[in-house]
């Protein structure tokens, strides 16, 4: 998407999905290198846009990137290829993972809330480091052999943008590396007990940054050549910036694969007694004072809407699905609760996933 600076005019945009790979139910992957040609495509795309709208691309000041959070990727820096794909941040592949830290329930999911804001669940980036470490010989070998990068989507683009293996910057930004738990929340440093805990090498993890600073230069995508980029904000963060949610108590719900509630609580990392997450909102600079937010994660909403087209095949086309419930006049007391990655907010059941049919 391009805006202009000055009055945040949307001037042109584009988007190239990036399918799941599906290898077991449950299972969500995507191919690293398949995310990073839609990022180049993307940007073709919109240059040549902005050419027929007769603005120079040239014009172009800087770039922020957003990205579904705590998706986890692995890569080996010297050969610049992933070690194995994308785990997606809905994928339940480490339900065995939150048993082994919880050690099969002696532990409270909470254990770790203090420090990072974050229950032990399924979701969250340091359980799928640590099932690729577990489970990957690949990344065993590389971890034992000093050749192996963790990054979130973000990381994974910046580095491929600013060089790739001559150079790339391994770095996050805050919001995203509050997805992780292994940053302590307070401090906005990772933190060596939450490592720990996981048994991740400190090495592997990503420089983290304010969400605005001029970080490095594009030195991948011919069209943007030189061009700055200066801003990373996970996308559910970066909804919230949009919404201008800048004031304490301002909060914003957005719809699209999942569904995520963020309340903007100011200077104050609040944890919540009720379910929610404490992740970091923004801080706008290296030496602005971080914004903090409660955040209520919902794992599935527009994605039921597919499932009904691909998988229960009722509809043929996602828009259907609205005018079908305009038609209702009543649900006749049935639910229908697509929990196909088990409950997130409020309740984090990975094991909610049965259907009980009571007639
Ligand atoms: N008109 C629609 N009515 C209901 N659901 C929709 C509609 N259009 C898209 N969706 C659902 O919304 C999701 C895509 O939302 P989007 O915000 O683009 O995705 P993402 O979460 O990847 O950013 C898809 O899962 C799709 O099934
Ligand atoms: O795929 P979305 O846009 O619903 O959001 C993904 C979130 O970042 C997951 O935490």
């Amino acid at each position: 998407m391009v805006f202009a600076s000055k009055t945040a005019e949307v001037l042109t945009f584009h988007q190239v999905p990036v399918p799941h790979i599906v290898p077991k139910e449950g299972w969500f992957e995507q191919d690293p290198n398949v995310i990073l040609q839609a990022v180049i495509e993307t940007v073709d795309v919109t240059c040549d846009n902005l050419k027929k709208l007769n603005i120079n691309y040239e014009d172009i000041v800087a770039v922020g990137i957003t990205n579904q959070r705590e998706t986890t990727i692995l890569w080996d820096p010297t050969t610049g290829k992933p070690l194995y794909n994308a785990l997606v941040w809905m994928d339940i592949r480490t339900s065995s993972t939150v048993d082994e830290i919880l050690q099969n329930g002696k532990k409270p999911q909470s254990f770790l809330q203090n420090q990072c804001g974050l229950p032990v669940s399924t979701y969250f980036s340091a359980l799928k480091i640590k099932w690729l470490m577990d489970n990957v010989d690949e990344v065993k070998e590389a971890i034992k052999e000093s050749r192996c990068l963790f990054g979130n989507v973000d990381s994974w683009l910046v580095w491929n943008l600013t060089g790739g293996v001559r150079g790339g910057l391994h770095i996050t930004d805050v919001t995203n590396a509050s997805r992780t738990m292994l940053m302590n929340i307070e401090t906005l440093k990772w933190d060596p007990q939450l490592c720990k805990v996981f048994d991740i090498p400190m090495r592997i993890l990503p420089e983290i940054r304010s969400s605005s600073e001029i970080y490095g230069y594009i030195q991948r995508v011919t069209k943007l050549m030189g061009v700055p980029i200066s801003g990373i904000l996970g996308d559910q963060q970066a909804a919230l910036v949009g919404q201008m949610c800048f004031k304490m108590g301002q909060a914003k719900s957005t719809y699209g694969t999942g569904c995520f509630i963020l309340y903007n609580t100011g200077a104050y990392t609040v944890r919540s007694t009720h379910g929610l997450l404490t992740t970091v909102a923004y801080q706008f600079g290296a030496n602005s004072k971080p914004v903090y937010a409660l955040e209520g994660s919902v794992a599935i909403a527009g994605i039921s809407i597919k499932w009904l087209k691909d998988n229960l095949q009722i509809i043929n086309d996602v828009k259907e699905s609205s005018e079908l419930a305009m038609t209702a006049e009543e649900s006749g007391e049935v639910y229908f609760v697509p929990a196909f990655s088990g409950l997130y907010a409020p309740y984090w059941r990975k094991d909610a996933r049965r259907l009980t049919p009571i007639i």
